[in-house]
């Protein structure tokens, strides 16, 4: 699978979250992703997963079984841990009885089996993330997404996820995931990218961020900068934007484009 010039913005005149970002899934891969807050982790993850789609460049080869664990699950269905697993099981493609059968082995290796009968609207938040988990495991995915998966669950549960995800990848599936810890499968990706400035950077183990580039500019009155840009507001008014060189002309183009134009006071370039 891959992801080819992908950008993303929300609104026809938003400012672009992604821009340029190419990407390449290998089968069997585990990728991880990182960046600051609001820097577009999660837009990348929903267009890896088929739930969003790009606003420009492509995306072709994505497996026919994908699935996806989002930041925030929505468990609000009037239907048990089982039946809402049992269900999507079958949409997935499975049998009644497998489904049911998987439904009740995942719940199980995730400590959740004494709530497969309990209705989703009534699990607490740590026995809803084991569901959301759940549920992306059940048909053995060609493609999994983990947005903040281990995020509420318990020690055993995290441990469990672990496992799933190396069962994953060695049954040749790719994983792509984000998470805030950094110790998160330490040691296992086989790929590391960080989203900043809406573009997607090799994190290479042991090195610094790469060349950067210093834009100190100002924009009308009230005018934010592009999000994801380390943005430091300046005493006289306007910001000292830090920017991945390889980034810079994309953004210093977005300023000056912008209407009415950011005035742009310097540009340096930083080691
Ligand atoms: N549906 C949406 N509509 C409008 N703006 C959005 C939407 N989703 C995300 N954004 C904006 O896109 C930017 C990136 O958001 P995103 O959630 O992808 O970042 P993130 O890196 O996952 O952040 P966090 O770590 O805080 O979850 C933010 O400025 C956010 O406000």
């Amino acid at each position: 699978m891959r992801l080819d010039a992908v950008g993303r913005r929300y609104g026809v005149r938003g400012p672009w979250v992604l821009r340029g970002v190419s990407l390449e899934l290998p089968p069997g891969a585990l990728v991880r992703v990182e960046g600051r807050n609001g820097g577009g982790k999660s837009t990348l993850l929903r267009l890896v997963a088929g739930i969003d789609t790009p606003t420009e460049g492509s995306i072709t080869g994505r497996p026919r079984r994908t699935a996806y664990v989002p930041e925030r699950f929505p468990a609000a269905l009037p239907l048990t841990a089982q039946a809402y697993l049992g269900h999507l099981g079958r949409v997935h493609g499975l049998t009644r009885a497998e489904a049911a059968r998987r439904a009740a082995q995942w719940l199980e290796r995730f400590g959740a089996a004494g709530h497969a009968r309990t209705p989703l609207a009534e699990l607490s938040k740590g026995t809803s993330q084991k569901v959301a988990v759940a549920q992306a495991l059940l048909a053995g995915p060609g493609l999994l997404v983990l947005d903040e998966a281990w995020t509420g669950l318990d020690v055993p549960a995290r441990a469990e996820l672990d496992r799933a995800v190396a069962e994953r990848t060695a049954a040749g599936g790719t994983v792509l995931f984000v998470d805030h810890d950094p110790a998160r499968l330490a040691g296992a990706p086989d790929r590391h990218y960080r989203v900043e400035g809406g573009a997607l950077e090799p994190v290479r183990p042991g090195a610094g961020p790469g060349p950067r580039v210093r834009i100190e500019a100002a924009g009308p009155p009230g005018a934010v900068p592009p999000p994801g840009l380390a943005a430091e507001p300046l005493p006289a008014g306007g910001f000292r934007l830090t920017v991945p060189a390889g980034r810079s002309d994309a953004v210093l183009r977005e300023l000056l484009t912008a209407h009415p134009a950011w005035h742009i006071r310097n540009v340096s370039d930083l080691p």
